[in-house]
């Protein structure tokens, strides 16, 4: 069957954001061959809230829905047909009417560390400056580290990077994944493994939303998702949304396939000034992504409560 409608990509503007949308663009007509011609797609920029904050941490200017809300409205209002994300900047629950049922093939998830030393994670002077806005990152850092300082340290990957080669900062953090999508790998002074810097839910991977009665954007989405890399996802995130993952937390959660159709699940919770890290983990049929992401939340919240932290949960 052949597509017959143009159709219309929305996304944020950044080059980040590009890249990803080129590349559902390239593996939609890869997939399609015949039946879709590159005229048929258009891509759509759409400029966010989030992409005009550049002096406040995310976490303290409202969280991630803020790089989302007008691209979710565009949706809605019928001015795109689908939307391509970082499924690490969204939140677990969607709009009404909205769905994301399409994960592409996820990309490495670990993070890369870039010092302007050239000096790894371990080997940086002490009350050296590691720069990064994520939460998460700043309490692994000091829980393994408590003798380094962290700072706020936000705008795209480029501007970071221009920050750090400016001294801003003694050394970063990006997600490989994003880096590599732009061609920056060879910045990278050391990947950390998952042990020593759990990812954020769902980093690594695009997640393409759509308006879930649309069967025509459904049909064309399709054989570009990946199974594995949906159930990774789901798992992860079914645990965000049971701690409820207020931007002020933070939350890491890593699911890996393992022994054929076995999911293997990590997530940690960490006070803001890394003094507190709690783990858990487990491992389940790939079917029963959602509910053990969900099991191994409930056992986090148990802990935290346990543990008296104050993370409201
Ligand atoms: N919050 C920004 C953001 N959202 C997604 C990525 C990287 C790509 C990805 O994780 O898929 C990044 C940059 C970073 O954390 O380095």
């Amino acid at each position: 069957m052949a597509f017959v409608k143009k159709y219309r990509i929305g996304t944020r503007g950044s080059p980040l954001a590009l890249a990803q949308a080129e590349e559902t663009r390239t593996r939609l007509l890869a997939a399609h061959e015949t039946a879709l011609t590159a005229d048929q797609l258009e891509i759509v920029v759409i400029k966010t809230t989030g992409d005009q904050i550049q002096d406040r941490a995310l976490s303290e200017a409202g969280g991630k829905g803020l790089f989302v809300k007008e691209i979710e409205e565009a949706l809605l209002s019928g001015r795109i047909d689908f939307a391509v994300h970082s499924m690490k900047d969204m939140e677990t629950t969607l709009p009404p009417g909205l769905i994301i049922d399409c994960i592409l093939p996820r990309e490495d998830a670990r993070d890369a560390f870039i010092s302007a030393s050239g000096k790894g994670l371990a080997d940086l002077p002490a009350g050296a400056l590691v720069g990064t806005s994520s939460l998460r990152r700043q309490a692994q850092v000091l829980n393994r580290r408590p003798d380094l300082k962290v700072g706020i340290f936000r705008g795209s990957v480029e501007t970071r990077l221009r920050k750090l080669a400016e001294g801003q900062a003694d050394a970063t953090l990006l997600a490989l994944a994003g880096l590599k999508r732009l061609g920056n790998e060879a910045v990278i002074t050391e990947l950390l493994n998952v042990d020593d810097m759990l990812p954020a839910v769902a980093q690594g991977a695009i997640g393409i939303e759509r308006r879930a009665d649309d069967d025509d954007v459904a049909a064309l989405l399709a054989p570009i998702s990946d199974s594995v890399s949906l159930a990774r996802i789901s798992c992860e995130r079914a645990m965000l949304a049971v701690l409820d993952g207020s931007c002020r937390t933070p939350i890491a959660g890593y699911a890996e396939l393992v022994e054929g159709n076995i999911l293997y699940f990590r997530a940690s919770l960490l006070a803001e000034d890394g003094s507190v890290r709690l783990d858990a983990s487990g491992r389940d049929d790939i079917e029963n992504a959602v509910k053990l992401g969900e099991r191994i939340g409930a056992e986090l919240k148990t802990q935290a409560r346990g543990a008296k932290l104050s993370f409201g949960l």
